[in-house]
């Protein structure tokens, strides 16, 4: 599991070990730490530290402060360092003595000839899009030159991944004593690189957010046992298609066919094309552990949306099940309920237009989850997963070639077969989500969602082979 820790968190943490260690020890922790990620990029890149051109922008807080430090120990391994201040008169005065003493230089502006740059400029304390003269700085950075951030892309919130006007984009990013949820999250995510987490020894409490992995995910995913028969490896329901949209009803039992469940019952319009495709369907009502219901149901059907929320049945309701959900019937439940809302029909449930959801994606599907008692999946380039008080579950393996017609349908059928299978909502949303990323990474792109499905099998074994 990967767990990320917010900025009020992470500085809590801080001060408690600070107050244990002798003043400026973190700080030298933390700049050790990034010179050795450093010095290992350039031993990859050009062979080694010595006579490397290694540009620093330098902010004004203990961001610009740790760059400086690093700075300082790649310069007494011969490298030639020079640090840009985002404002000369603002720059942590300790760390810019010992860049000097180790033979580094100030400039006034950015150097194009370079073999890496860091980016110091902001780290946790940066608030709100970047200021013009950290903006200037960003924009200068040469072209094709490997970077490196300190902490966290500057211009990314830290808390939520949020970018609001421009960032930096790194290739690596070094953050200290634990992820943050920006990190995790895109734009953030994409901005990052790949992210090397430096022990400072913080000590830490339950997580804000948190990412599985394969080896979380293979603990999680139902296996047979000797003793299993399909009865008792659960059935999944599937309400979902119409006249206008039969295609629906097939990708979602496509996906629930592919979660575990021991068998899938299919119930609506869309039998004969169901059965065309899948003839190991069950067609007709019955007894399932786990419905799922919504997918290109069309409208008027909210009456059977609202039967299968009154039963004991786990439930996942996607797309056009979503519609006019009644929050008290949702609040009085027992059985599992998940609801797998894209970033529109998230607004709608919230009453807020779709572009505050998409700015505010963290707090937006924390407050669904708390509003409708229920878990909440909501899907984007980083789909992320909140029940109750727990971490959010940021998925890791989502691919923007998932952004196709019908691959929502085949995650909700999929998220259904997990919870008759017996997974709580927020396992079954966060496995649901990594396997059916894990299988569009191994399709490639340009993908067909039945592609997505077939690629399923496949993706469920790979989570056993770190
Ligand atoms: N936590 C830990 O355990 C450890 C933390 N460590 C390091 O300390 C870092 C945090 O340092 P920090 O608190 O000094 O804040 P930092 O990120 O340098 O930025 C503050 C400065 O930026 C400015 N500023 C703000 N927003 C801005 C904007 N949009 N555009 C432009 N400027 C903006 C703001 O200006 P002001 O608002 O004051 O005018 C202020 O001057 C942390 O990320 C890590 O690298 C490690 O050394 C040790 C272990
Ligand atoms: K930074």
């Amino acid at each position: 599991m990967r767990t990320a820790y917010s900025v009020e968190t992470v500085r809590g943490a801080e001060r408690e070990l600070m107050a244990r260690l002798p003043e400026g020890a973190l700080m030298q922790r933390a700049a050790a730490g990034l010179a050795a990620a450093c010095a290992g990029l350039l031993r990859r890149t050009r062979g080694g530290v010595y006579g490397a051109r290694v540009v620093l922008l330098v902010g004004p807080g203990d961001n610009g402060g740790d760059a400086l430090y690093a700075g300082a120990r790649l310069a007494r391994r011969g490298a030639g360092v020079t640090a840009v201040p985002m404002d000369p008169e603002r720059i942590h005065p300790g760390a810019l003595a010992a860049l000097r003493a180790a033979g580094g230089h100030l400039a006034p502006s950015v150097p194009q000839q370079a073999d890496l740059v860091l980016d110091g400029l902001l780290g946790i304390g940066g608030r709100g899009g970047l200021r013009p003269a950290a903006a200037a700085l960003v924009e200068r950075i040469p072209s094709g030159v490997p970077v490196v951030a300190v902490d966290l892309p500057s211009g990314v919130d830290a808390d939520t991944g949020e970018v609001a006007g421009s960032a930096v984009t790194a290739d690596v990013t070094v953050t200290f004593g634990a992820y943050k949820p920006g990190l995790l999250i895109d734009p953030g995510a994409s901005r990052a690189g790949a992210v090397h987490l430096v022990d400072i020894g913080l000590e830490l409490p339950s997580p804000e957010v948190e990412a599985l992995q394969h080896a979380d995910v293979a603990g999680l995913l139902p296996e047979p046992t000797a003793s299993s028969d399909k009865y008792r490896r659960g059935v999944v329901g599937i309400v979902a298609g119409s006249a206008q949209y039969p295609g629906a009803a097939v990708l979602a039992v496509a996906g629930a066919l592919r979660g575990g469940a021991g068998a899938v019952r299919y119930v609506g319009p869309a039998a004969d094309a169901v059965l065309a495709r899948y003839p190991e369907t069950l067609i007709g009502p019955g007894r399932v552990q786990a419905w799922v219901v919504g997918p290109g149901l069309g409208a008027g059907r909210a009456g059977e949306v609202a039967e299968l929320l009154a039963g004991d049945a786990a439930v996942l309701v996607d797309a056009d099940g979503l519609r006019g959900l009644d929050e008290t019937a949702l609040r009085a439940r027992t059985a599992p309920t998940l609801l797998t809302p894209h970033a529109g029909e998230a607004a709608a449930l919230l009453g807020v237009s779709r572009e505050s959801v998409e700015a505010g994606r963290l707090d937006a599907v924390r407050v669904l989850a708390q509003r409708y008692g229920a878990s909440v999946l909501l899907k984007g380039s980083t789909t992320l997963v909140a029940s109750g008080g727990e971490a959010v579950r940021v998925n890791p393996t989502g691919t923007p070639w998932l952004a196709t017609a019908g691959s929502g349908d085949v995650l909700s059928g999929l998220g259904g077969s997990l919870l008759a299978g017996g997974l709580s909502g927020a396992d079954a949303g966060a496995v649901g989500a990594y396997l059916h990323g894990l299988a569009a990474r191994r399709v490639g792109g340009p993908l067909l969602a039945h592609q997505v499905a077939e690629a399923l099998p496949a993706a469920w074994r790979d989570t056993r082979h770190p």
